[in-house]
């Protein structure tokens, strides 16, 4: 995001580089459908000296089928050659929004988990939506538009020229004071319509941010106050858009003022010119037919601007995005070995960012391979950071984590990750059917394995119970199925990967009874097969744990099994009395 200059637009030329990138793999299309809208405009430019043809044969009583014919075939070839020629460029402009959606998507889904904390969902969206499509009219209307006119306006200009100099000079200066005019208020209209896009953005991630928590905003009462700042952003947006306007409305006014002037400029001399006998008045007609096609291109001029402000604007924020570095490519591995492993964290020191506080502070502790650890502590002592850690989803400053006795950063990542099942706390479930969130994980499972993984998660008898069984859509983030029931169909795709460290973030919801001591038993069976590190809120589905390791602000104080550490800390002495206490 480094590249902003001034107002937040970025330095030098660097935007039109990358708009310019933008286009060329798509230079075949862009030329061919440019070169046919150059026909067409060459057969406009012919139509004035056949109209003039037209009129001299009036005027001499000679044959007039020859020019009126060649006049309509003009007409009509032209009009057909420039549609051909708008159909492709609109082609070419609708691949360049794909392609740039599929480079932005891609480059979002592989950035780093850190770098996207600090996004917005709803922003990202409005980049990926409404931001490419911007690109669209630069690169079809504007850049071909911008030839076509560029052309037409040489083509009018030497055709003016071989008739009459004198009227040529007066609409060139017409001309210098519309381009003087258009450099001014380009820089206007480009930070206009950045600052429109953000606003975009921010009430993309407003209204993201209200749905994400509907209960909640409904539940608070919060709705009217939801809407009223979704209606800001989108106000900020239209003041934005407004401004963008109110400067190409500008630019428009002088453009027209100019030619107005330039008509009645042209119409005076002229006339005189006709009246003293000097010019024909064929040659006048045919010299404001020109001037007409001189007019046409300055007007696709002034919107070309604005058109390619807006897209270096929305250039800006896609590269914003492009620019952030990405995680090394993890590939998914093969299946290799599911034996388990073991985790040792030495001496790590880690902190979210140069300006967070540390959450580990010298952290090391070893699980062994095989059966079950719990990781317990008050609520962030760094419990869940550990989990991040070990998935690489961020880097500790000092010291290391091994899985398996190998270095993290030994690992390939998509191996790493593939030994790894992790079950995030809350809403771990996605949107679709029962069947496609259980192979999220594992997309070549077999039936047999998925039905295992039901009857180890005991989802089996709900899914029995279900009119479409695994068909049957779970909501967006599950939430057509109840909290022990999303956080067991969790645990199952994760186990559909058969990980050899099965790390499981427990829910801080309170389960009832029955789901607590299904979820406790799935979990004493799988760590029978694998390792499983275990972050528990509640003590009771922890005390069978093969050991338990006590985190307290962001450092391991003690490690034992649920006797020793009654025994010998005074800390999970005291969690324990609390919660037995209120369970009781
Ligand atoms: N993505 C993040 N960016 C910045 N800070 C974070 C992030 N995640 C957690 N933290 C901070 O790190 C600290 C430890 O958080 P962590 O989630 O590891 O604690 P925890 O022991 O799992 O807590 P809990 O039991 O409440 O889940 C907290 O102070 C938290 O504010």
């Amino acid at each position: 995001m480094g590249t902003g200059g001034r107002d937040g637009l970025p330095a030098g030329r660097r935007p039109w580089r990358l708009l310019l990138d933008q286009v060329r793999p798509h230079r075949r299309m862009l030329l061919l459908g440019g070169a046919l809208s150059l026909v067409g405009s060459a057969a406009g430019l012919s139509m004035p000296l056949l109209a003039k043809r037209v009129i001299d044969a009036f005027g001499t009583g000679a044959q007039l089928v020859g020019p009126v014919l060649g006049l309509s075939v003009a007409v009509l070839v032209g009009a057909l050659i420039s549609a051909g020629g708008r159909f492709l460029l609109e082609r070419m402009g609708e691949n360049i929004v794909l392609a740039s959606r599929r480079t932005l998507v891609d480059r979002m889904l592989r950035l780093r988990v850190a770098d996207v904390d600090r996004l917005k969902p709803g922003d990202l969206l409005s980049r990926v939506s409404s931001d490419t499509t911007l690109l669209r009219a630069v690169c079809t209307e504007s850049l071909a538009g911008l030839v076509g006119a560029a052309f037409m306006f040489l083509g009018a200009v030497v055709m003016m020229a071989l008739m009459d100099g004198l009227l040529l000079l007066v609409t060139l200066a017409v001309v210098a004071a519309v381009a003087l005019m258009g450099t001014t208020i380009a820089p206007r209209i480009r930070k206009a319509s950045l600052q429109a896009q953000v606003a975009l953005g921010e009430m993309g991630s407003t209204l993201d941010r209200a749905l994400q928590a509907f209960r909640t905003v409904k539940a608070s009462g919060a709705e009217g106050r939801e809407i009223a700042a979704v209606g800001e952003a989108a106000a900020v947006a239209r003041d934005r858009g407004v401004t963008a306007a109110a400067w190409t409305s500008v630019a428009g006014i002088g453009a027209w003022m100019s030619i107005q002037l330039a008509f009645l400029a042209v119409l005076g001399v002229g006339g005189a010119r006709v009246a003293s006998g000097a010019m024909a008045i064929s040659s006048l007609i045919a010299f404001l037919l020109y001037l007409f096609y001189l007019v046409s291109p300055i007007g696709q001029l002034i919107q070309s601007i604005t058109q390619i402000q807006n897209g270096l604007a929305a250039i800006t924020r896609i590269q914003e995005i492009t620019e952030l570095p990405t995680e090394p490519a993890a590939e998914p591995a093969a299946a290799g070995s599911h034996d388990p492993v073991g985790v040792a964290f030495d001496g790590v020191v880690f902190r979210y960012g140069d300006d967070r506080p540390v959450v580990h502070d010298d952290v090391s502790f070893e699980v062994s391979a095989g059966g079950m650890t719990a990781l317990v502590g008050p609520s962030g002592a760094g419990k869940s950071t550990v989990f991040g850690l070990i998935e690489r989803f961020y880097e500790p400053q000092a010291g290391t984590i091994a899985i398996g006795g190998r270095d993290v950063r030994d690992w390939p990542l998509g191996e790493l990750r593939a030994a790894l099942g992790y079950v995030e706390q809350d809403a771990p479930v996605l949107a679709g059917t029962f069947q496609e969130n259980l192979v999220f994980g594992a997309p070549e499972a077999t039936d047999e394995e998925i039905a295992r993984a039901l009857a180890r998660t005991r989802l089996d008898d709900l899914v029995a119970r279900l009119p479409e069984g695994l068909e049957t859509p779970v909501g967006h983030r599950g939430i057509l199925l109840s909290g022990g029931e999303r956080q067991r169909v969790a645990i199952a795709r994760a186990l559909l990967r058969r990980p050899r460290l099965l790390l499981l973030d427990e829910a801080t919801s309170q389960l009832d009874a029955v789901n607590e001591m299904r979820l406790r038993e799935v979990v004493a069976e799988v760590a029978r097969e694998t390792t499983v590190l275990v972050i528990a809120h509640r003590l009771s589905t922890v005390t069978g744990a093969d050991r338990i390791i006590v985190m307290e602000a962001g450092r391991v104080r003690a490690s034992g099994t649920h006797h020793e550490l009654v025994d010998a800390d005074e800390l999970y002495r005291e969690l324990a009395a609390t919660q037995f206490l209120v369970g009781s």
